[in-house]
């Protein structure tokens, strides 16, 4: 398919002009290239899809705009044709590109290293500084490189990269050092760096200004800076992080996106003697790798990675699936307990993303058995579906003439709340890639 460049330099310069108050923000992954038509003002996503299994044996793309989804099975093979796939289904399927005002692209860009650690508007440099970083994600950093030329070539407008690790650029050293020789981890960059930074930033900022939050220190007669929150930011690829007045304190994540949390195919934690174990067993380097990074996780105890197919399985009785369950839900109790000591208690914890939104299973499974933090989930607050930000933790009615008025509900004072805070990187990205760009 041949496409001719889109060139907006002109129009997205025109002041004033609605039309050029558009965001492209892509997100690419290993095998999928996310995708989402975003105006950062109204917060609207006028057209969005995945294009998956890129590289892979049978491709599919899934376009959504104007509430019509359209899923087209096709080959391909690399992130450029996903791109160019992409850019004619708008063209097809509308709206189209070329009277959307695109002002800008956003990418998302996994490892910014210690080089980038604020949205950086790309130029041949920026591209070779995240090609450099590739040994440290090797898993996603590539397909960013790719994303990023192909836009470039096709889409002549100015091109933002915005890094999941940037929010994590200021973690206190205590959290951010892994207890090496100070030698070896300088001269191969190892420390924690942090991922989903986008995501946990955009909740933590949802939560801080959220009524029951304020409600709640205000009843306390407390500042915002004093805000202890836990936000598990539940997909594909999951992560904690502590936040503490807006900063982040700690985060599971670590030198690249496989520490922490048990995902989708990454196992998370583990004994780092278990990788000489395997490598002296016979197995090279690349394979622990893959082993670790696409084939552990749910997958890999029960050969399924995503929830919903996991639910389906221990619903169904079997036996991989409970485990793979429990050491999920094990592993989450772990780290919120964890963050609660880092922080010096919790005031709000916050489930986020695929699973977080949309599980409430693994809602209580987590907060159940943590009541000893004073952590407790509304059974119907709990299983109520809702895009909305919402407190599903054990409220009573406020007492009338409380600050926590007009707000009618609020928990006992020190009781933390527990939220569900639907993440949306895709605007967190419009958002900082419109404000680069318009200075
Ligand atoms: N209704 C649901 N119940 C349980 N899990 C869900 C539901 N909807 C989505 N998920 C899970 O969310 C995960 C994907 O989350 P998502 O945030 O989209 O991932 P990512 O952006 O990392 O690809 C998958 O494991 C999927 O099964
Ligand atoms: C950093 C990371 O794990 O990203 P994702 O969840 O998109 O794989
Ligand atoms: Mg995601």
């Amino acid at each position: 398919m041949t496409l001719t460049p889109i060139d907006h330099s002109l129009r997205s310069r025109s002041a004033g002009d609605p039309e050029t108050r558009t965001v492209l923000v892509l997100n690419s992954g290993s095998s999928s290239l996310k995708y989402q038509l975003v105006d950062p003002g109204s917060g609207e996503a006028l057209a969005g899809g995945i294009v998956e299994r890129i590289g892979e044996a049978g491709g599919r793309v899934k376009h959504e705009a104007k509430g019509e989804e359209v899923v087209r099975d096709l080959p391909v093979p690399d992130h450029g044709e996903a791109l160019r796939i992409v850019m004619g289904l708008f063209d097809e399927l509308g709206p189209s590109l070329a009277e959307a005002g695109i002002a800008a692209v956003g990418h998302r860009v996994v490892h910014g290293g210690e080089v980038f650690s604020a949205p950086t508007l790309i130029d041949d440099d920026v591209v070779a500084g995240v090609r450099d970083l590739i040994p440290l994600a090797p898993l996603h950093n590539p397909a960013n490189v790719t994303g990023i030329e192909v836009a470039r070539e096709l889409l002549h407008v100015p091109h933002v990269a915005v890094f999941d690790t940037a929010f994590f650029a200021t973690l206190p050293k205590a959290a951010s050092t892994y207890a090496l020789d100070r030698k070896v981890a300088a001269e191969h960059g190892v420390r924690r760096y942090g991922f989903h930074g986008t995501s946990h930033q955009f909740v933590s900022s949802a939560v801080a200004e959220h009524p029951a939050v304020l409600a709640k220190l205000a009843v306390a007669g407390r500042g915002p800076e004093t805000l202890r929150q836990v936000v598990l930011h539940l997909g594909n690829g999951a992560s904690a992080s502590a936040v503490l007045g807006g900063a982040p304190v700690d985060t599971s994540m670590g030198l690249t996106p496989l520490e922490g949390l048990v995902m989708g195919t990454r196992s998370g934690d583990l004994d780092a003697g278990i990788i000489f174990h395997l490598v002296r067993g016979g197995m090279s380097g690349d394979e622990v790798d893959t082993l670790l990074n696409k084939r552990s996780g749910l997958l890999g105890m029960s050969g399924v990675g995503d929830m919903r197919e996991l639910q389906k399985l221990v619903a169904s009785g079997d036996d991989d699936a409970r485990l793979a369950l429990d050491v999920y839900l094990h592993r989450l109790r772990k780290y919120v307990g964890a963050y609660a000591a880092v922080l010096g208690g919790i005031d709000v914890l916050t489930f986020t993303a695929g699973v977080g939104e949309n599980d409430h299973r693994i809602r209580s499974g987590v907060v159940r058995g943590l009541k000893f933090l004073g952590l407790t989930v509304d059974a119907v607050a709990n299983e109520t579906r809702s895009d909305e930000a919402r407190v599903i933790s054990v409220r009573k009615p406020a007492e009338p003439g409380s600050p926590a008025e007009p707000h009618s509900l609020v928990e006992p004072v020190e009781a933390p709340l527990v939220m569900v805070v639907p993440t949306n990187e895709e605007l967190a990205i419009a958002r900082q890639t419109m404000a680069l760009v318009e200075g």
